[in-house]
């Protein structure tokens, strides 16, 4: 049939629901924190023990104690709870003392509502309509299909035994057979019975065989011989047939070690790893159930049962088409799951060192960077200072120079010979060594300017430089001490050398012909005045000493006619 457009009432209707439910979660969020400020009196009466014997109690209570957190009612004082601990001392050994124990014990308290937790709890609140006058009762009831409450409201758990078994053949295409385990009690056998109805509906695909009559070591022996084609469902038992008592969950657990075929139940109490699961009663959610009953909401018992099942077993038994709304236990968390927070922890290190490593480079480039600029500011620096230093070195060598060179012959002047007296004096000194020194004077100079011209006596003074100058040891020192007077000194040479010398400079000098302008020559002749100083004579020469000695002969060669030497 093709899909119709939905109505105008149909629309209304819609929207009038989604009005409807916002209107009751409104009510509920008000309602919530009222419950606890009121502070509603509920005694809550479980047929099970509360002790870590009662998987399903742990259950139960787990989900109660979420749902209440979840509803910030944790601390609320008003909640109340008490245990039959009916499978582990036996129902009437729990009920037998229950009755005077709760009226002794909550006689100064009026309770608003009594919730009870399964059949036992149920069955003894409801044989006694005068205990605790005027609190509502609400029965949870899971575990008996026939019996149901008159005097307050009852939460009906239906077992489907239709859908647990409907999942075998569903996940486990290749079993032909199922092996229910119960036992022979009544409550048992009830259950067994609505699941012999449920299994006529499979007989055609499916053999069922009833373990409700063995004793813990014949199931365990003949579950060890079943082969794969089988499967076994497992009822919630508590006895074997010679009376011994064991949880259900410590049967599951020794079978599912011990068999070689897939475990369904319909517990979720059951499902340890190794047991495949199924169609189940989760505990969980009937304490969620009761959690809600205790709040005044509505409990969602519809969804107590549901699809659970082991990962490990799904692998084991390569169970197949499991439905997509059921919860799977044991999953193995991926390694990044697992680890996610070290994981997180060592990113955020990573990236935090990172940055900081990021940034130590940055800082340090550019602290390098610094360095070099620095650095090639400092050796451009130091080359400009060395070569200012140079320059200046240079320049002061060509003061030096200029101040102590004759400008017109090239030679050393007056201060310059007057610091080279002193140094040779002092090493004649030292050395113990003579040292003689000549005063040359041009004769009759003023003539040749006269007669010649300035320039050309300019060039006569220099030639008499270069002839005495070239005349002399490289070891003597020539200088033009004033106009056309010059001195010469020679270390390490006596007065009769130095005599020698001068003469023959003399006649150096005599030799010389010096260009005129006019095309004619001029000669020259010089007088020379000898002196000479030795370390070891009685009074020891001064550079003035040593000169004015030398004037002497110098005069005396110039008073006694000029051109000669006169030694002194
Ligand atoms: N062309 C030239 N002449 C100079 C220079 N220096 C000094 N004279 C001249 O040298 C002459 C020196 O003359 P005097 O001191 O009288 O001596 P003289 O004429 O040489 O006579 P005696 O020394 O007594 O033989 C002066 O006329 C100076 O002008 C110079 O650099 N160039």
């Amino acid at each position: 049939m093709p899909p119709t457009m939905p109505t105008r009432d149909h629309q209304l209707e819609i929207v009038l629901r989604h009005l409807w439910r916002g209107l009751l979660l409104i009510a509920m969020l008000i309602a919530a924190p009222s419950w606890a400020a009121q502070e509603r009196k509920v005694l809550v009466l479980y047929s099970l023990g509360s002790d870590s014997a009662s998987a399903w109690q742990g259950l139960v209570q787990k989900g109660l104690t979420a749902e209440l957190a979840r509803r910030d009612l944790t601390s609320a004082l008003g909640i109340f709870e008490e245990r039959f601990d009916a499978v582990r001392v036996g129902d009437q050994q729990a009920l037998a003392s229950m009755e005077p124990y709760l009226r002794a014990k909550y006689a100064g308290i009026k309770f608003d509502a009594i919730i009870t937790e399964s059949y036992v709890a149920g069955r003894f609140l409801s044989d006694r309509p005068e205990l605790f006058p005027g609190a509502q009762r609400h029965y949870v009831n899971y575990d008996r299909m026939g019996w149901a409450p008159t005097d307050g409201k009852g939460y009906l758990v239906q077992a489907d035994f239709g859908r647990t078994i409907g999942i075998v053949p569903r996940v486990a295409p290749k079993v032909r057979k199922v092996v229910v385990i119960g036992d022979g009690t009544e409550r048992m056998q009830e259950s067994l019975a609505a699941v012999r109805k449920a299994a006529d509906q499979y007989r055609r695909e499916l053999a069922f065989e009833y373990w409700d009559n063995l004793s813990y070591a014949e199931m365990y022996s003949q579950a060890a011989q079943l082969r794969p084609g089988s499967a076994i469902f497992l009822l919630p038992t508590y006895h074997d047939r010679t009376g011994e008592r064991r949880r259900p969950v410590d049967i599951a657990r020794k079978l599912a070690a011990t068999t070689q075929v897939p475990i369904f139940t319909n517990w979720a109490a059951v499902v340890v790893p190794g047991v495949a699961g199924g169609y189940v009663v989760s505990a969980e959610r009937i304490g969620r159930a009761i959690a809600d009953i205790l709040m005044q909401r509505q409990p969602d018992i519809g969804g107590i049962p549901g699809y659970l099942f082991d990962h490990g077993a799904i692998q084991r038994f390569h169970l197949q088409n499991i439905p997509p709304t059921a919860q799977i236990l044991n999953r193995p968390q991926s390694i990044f799951r697992q680890y996610l927070w070290q994981i997180l922890a060592g990113g955020a290190l990573i990236v935090v060192e990172g940055i900081l490593i990021s940034a130590l480079v940055v800082s340090l480039r550019s602290r390098r960077q610094t360095l070099c600029a620095l650095h090639d500011e400092r050796n451009q620096l130091e080359e400009r200072v060395l070569q200012r230093t140079l320059e200046l070195s240079a320049a002061n060598t060509k003061l030096e120079q200029l101040a102590t060179t004759d400008p017109l012959t090239g030679i050393g002047n007056r201060r310059r010979m007057t610091e080279q007296i002193n140094k040779e004096l002092e090493r004649s000194r030292r050395f113990r060594h003579p040292l003689s020194l000549l005063m040359v004077d041009i004769d009759h100079f003023k003539n040749v300017n006269d007669l010649h011209g300035h320039e050309a006596g300019d060039r006569a003074i220099v030639a008499v430089s270069r002839a005495l100058a070239s005349g002399m040891r490289s070891i003597d020192m020539a200088s033009r001490f004033g106009g056309e007077e010059f001195v010469l000194l020679m270390p390490e040479t006596d007065i009769d050398v130095a005599s020698s010398a001068a003469e023959r400079l003399r006649a150096d000098v005599a030799a010389l012909r010096i260009a005129g302008d006019k095309g004619d020559e001029i000669t020259l002749t010089i007088s020379i005045g000898v002196a000479a100083s030795y370390p070891d004579a009685a009074s020891p020469d001064s550079a003035s000493s040593l000169l004015s000695r030398a004037d002497k002969a110098l005069y005396q060669a110039k008073h006694a006619g000029r051109d000669r030497v006169v030694s002194c």
